[in-house]
């Protein structure tokens, strides 16, 4: 359910703003519209909603209005165009005291440069936000103090922020921001200012917050590498102020929606992102049950490959079969599978990165079998398709060992042996 929705905004600074609205339908450019009119576009028409509970990272280089739409979300600036509904409320319709308790209960904002006030101590900079909307002192410092604990920093209630490394700071930031217990979180380059090794500690930490506290948290950011990490969804804004694309990671990296985009994309390590269930691909299945060596042969005849997934009714993997040993079988007059089974297939979950099953890829004969949180069989990927996602290259693709070849010298060999 969606919590924050964003219709059609504009905020475009300067003389008359309205006018240049037009301007940017017809396709003008910023530039153009800034020499024409004097105005300065920061947001450009965009469109979206904010699902409850979800981490939606904004993301977008500097000047491409991620500061202004921030403004705007807290009516800090008024938009020039478009609507911004919270809980289904347009805030401009809001009067001073629907808006008040939107700033002080619904939403708490995160700084980059900590907003700390230098002559209190922490828990006096936490006790603020309560202080100022009239919480009784007992009870504001109790969860003052719960929200300490909660980032990690008890035992530091009374330093002085000067005491306090930035990433600690920050953590009072965010301390402060949660004492309200508020349904919104909003993050304005909140690790910015931190050093990488911080940076990625308090990201990570943030991460673990978020899965027992379930707010619904907006990320400002313009490092795309803290995007694709954090949010749920991204939104890219380009230097335009428009929102690009707006996705998952995983649709971000892999279905990059215009050229801005792709070249954005282009520099990370998709591997460590892309995962299993996007790679895989579903394949014929044998069954345990009602399936013997018969059936197999014609399988794999028909697929042209030369093994094939083995599977009980309920889609449970019981093993995988070769084209050799199905050919054995036949010639034993068998009429199941059961004996030669081969069990020690490699497996991954969905949500595997394809950069963790490279080594696996190059060991295994076989593709990995992707099982899902329900047990089930979901598919396979192929050595093939983890190589060419590791090295971004698709000439690396090898034709996967499908070989009916393989099949005939199988053939071959069992006839062979029965002479
Ligand atoms: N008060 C203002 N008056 C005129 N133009 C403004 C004003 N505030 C922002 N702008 C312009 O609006 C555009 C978006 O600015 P904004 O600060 O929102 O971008 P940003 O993505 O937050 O950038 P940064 O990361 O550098 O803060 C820019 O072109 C900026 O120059």
């Amino acid at each position: 359910m969606s919590l924050v929705e964003v219709k059609d905004l504009y905020k475009i600074f300067g003389p008359n703003p309205k006018r240049a609205i037009p301007l940017i339908k017809d396709g003008m450019s910023k530039t153009d519209i800034k020499k024409k009119t004097g105005c300065t576009i920061a947001i450009n028409g965009a469109t979206f909603s904010i699902d409850k509970k979800e981490t939606f990272v904004v993301m977008g280089l500097s000047g491409s209005g991620k500061s202004t739409f921030i403004r705007c979300l807290n009516k800090l600036i008024k938009p020039t165009a478009g609507a911004i509904l919270v809980d289904g409320k347009d805030i401009m319709q809001m009067d001073s005291e629907e808006l008040q308790e939107l700033r002080r209960r619904k939403m708490s904002m995160v700084f980059q440069n900590f907003g700390l006030l230098p002559h209190r101590n922490v828990v006096n900079n936490v006790e603020f936000g309560l202080e100022v909307s009239g919480v009784d002192k007992e009870t504001r410092r109790q969860k003052a103090l719960d929200a300490i604990k909660l980032v990690g920093l008890d035992g530091f209630e009374f330093s002085m922020p000067r005491e306090l490394s930035g990433g600690m700071q920050q953590r009072v930031g965010l301390a402060r921001a949660l004492a309200n217990d508020p349904e919104i979180l909003l993050m304005d380059e909140a690790f910015s200012a931190l050093d990488p090794l911080i940076r990625t500690q308090m990201q990570d930490e943030l991460l673990e917050l978020q899965a027992k506290m379930h707010k619904t948290i907006i990320f400002i950011t313009h490092d795309l590498d803290e995007a694709l990490k954090l949010g749920d969804r991204i939104a890219i804004l380009g230097p335009d102020g428009r929102v690009r694309q707006i996705g998952t990671p995983e649709q971000i990296l892999s279905d990059p929606a215009d050229d801005y985009v792709k070249k954005f994309v282009q520099n990370v390590d998709r591997t460590k992102v892309i995962t299993a269930s996007s790679v895989k691909h579903g394949c014929p299945t044998l069954n345990i049950q009602k399936d013997g060596p018969e059936a197999a042969l014609r399988l794999m005849e028909k697929e042209h490959i030369s093994h094939a997934f083995v599977v009980d009714s309920e889609r449970v993997l019981q093993g995988i079969v070769s084209v050799e040993d199905a050919v054995e079988l036949k010639k034993q007059k068998k009429k199941d599978l059961t004996e030669i089974l081969t069990h020690n297939v490699y497996t991954a979950g969905p949500e595997t990165a394809v950069s963790d099953l490279l080594a696996t890829a190059l060991e295994s004969r076989f593709p990995i079998a992707v099982i899902g949180d329900d047990n089930k069989f979901h598919g396979i990927v192929d050595r093939a398709a983890i190589i060419a996602e590791v090295t971004n290259d698709d000439e690396e693709a090898e034709t996967p060992t499908v070989l009916s070849e393989v099949m005939e010298q199988a053939e071959h060999d069992a006839e062979a042996g029965q002479e």
